[in-house]
């Protein structure tokens, strides 16, 4: 399958039409590779989710690209998204140069970016100097705390005013795609009708153009918490810790390593170098 191209993803509208994962390193991005998904994004969950810090807003660029760079080599193939660390595009200036590093050195081919009406000239300064940027409102994780902590959002008039204002400023700066991160489905399906640019969604209902969920949440191989809207595909946790488990088993008992995993060699030749 050909990479995705931003005037291909442009055109994704209605359900089905995107497929997302996080992926933060070569194993994890192969398999989503292998397995098909449209796009890859290295999300700043990895601050979480493989580095084991309590939010996201520690996740530093060099944490990010170190891992985008991990990703892109192992998934060279997929449309890979590159998400913006706290406080990395807080101004044009401070946006253009991160996002660049991203593209230039990480090998990413799109950034992401959290808020809505607040990013605007961030969002059109890196249009302006040819960067793909994909939105991200609804609960943005990186401000989690000003919105209540890790809740639905755009539940009350207020709320949903401000991701429907949003959605459609990310559109006019010029944004391919906007991710929507547990909001209300019916708002969602508003919202997804309005933008000409797909929606991908998290938390978001069926009724986004794309769907995007955390390859560790939907292997069954993060357990801090688990969101309603994480659905497990596999139990890939228990099968790690069996596995591990039976190799403690075998070592200890003596039956691992047996001749089929390891290596001989002549018997005059060791005779040759002890003498005897
Ligand atoms: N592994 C992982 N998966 C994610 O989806 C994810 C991360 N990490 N880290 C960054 C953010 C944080 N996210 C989160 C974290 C927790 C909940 C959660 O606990 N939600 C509960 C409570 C909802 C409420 O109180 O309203 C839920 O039942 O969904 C949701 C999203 C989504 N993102
Ligand atoms: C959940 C997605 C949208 C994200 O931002 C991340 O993984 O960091
Ligand atoms: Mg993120």
């Amino acid at each position: 399958m050909a990479k995705l191209t931003v005037l291909d993803l442009k055109a994704k509208k209605g359900p089905g039409s995107l497929v997302m994962v996080t992926a933060y390193d070569y194993p994890t991005a192969r398999i989503a590779q292998e397995a098909g998904v449209d796009l890859i994004l290295v999300g700043d969950s990895l601050g979480m989710v493989v580095l084991g810090y309590d939010s996201t807003v520690p996740v530093t660029m060099e944490e990010m690209l170190h891992h985008v760079k991990a990703a892109r080599r192992g998934a060279p193939e997929t449309f890979l998204i590159a998400d913006m660390p706290f406080l990395s595009f807080a101004t044009p200036e401070a946006a253009l140069e991160n996002a660049g590093r991203f593209l230039k050195e990480g090998g990413a081919d799109a950034v992401k970016l959290e808020g809505g009406l607040e990013v605007v000239p961030v969002v059109e300064a890196l249009v302006r100097a040819g960067i793909p940027v994909l939105g991200h409102v609804g609960l943005t994780p990186q401000t989690a705390s000003s919105l209540g902590g890790y809740r639905v959002q755009g539940k009350d008039a207020e709320s949903a005013r401000r991701i429907v204002e949003g959605a459609r400023a990310l559109e006019a700066a010029g944004v391919w795609g906007v991710v929507l991160e547990m909001v209300p489905t019916p708002l969602a399906r508003r919202v997804t009708e309005e933008l000409t640019v797909p929606t991908i969604g998290i938390g978001a209902g069926p009724v986004t153009d794309g769907q995007v969920l955390v390859f560790h949440d939907l292997v069954g191989i993060f357990d801090r918490f688990k969101p309603k809207f994480v659905k497990r595909y596999a139990e890939a946790g228990a099968l790690m810790r069996e596995a591990v488990a039976a190799y403690a088993r075998e070592v200890r008992e003596g039956v691992f390593p047996d001749e089929a995993h390891s290596f001989g060699m002549r018997e005059e030749i060791l005779k040759k170098v002890y003498g005897d």
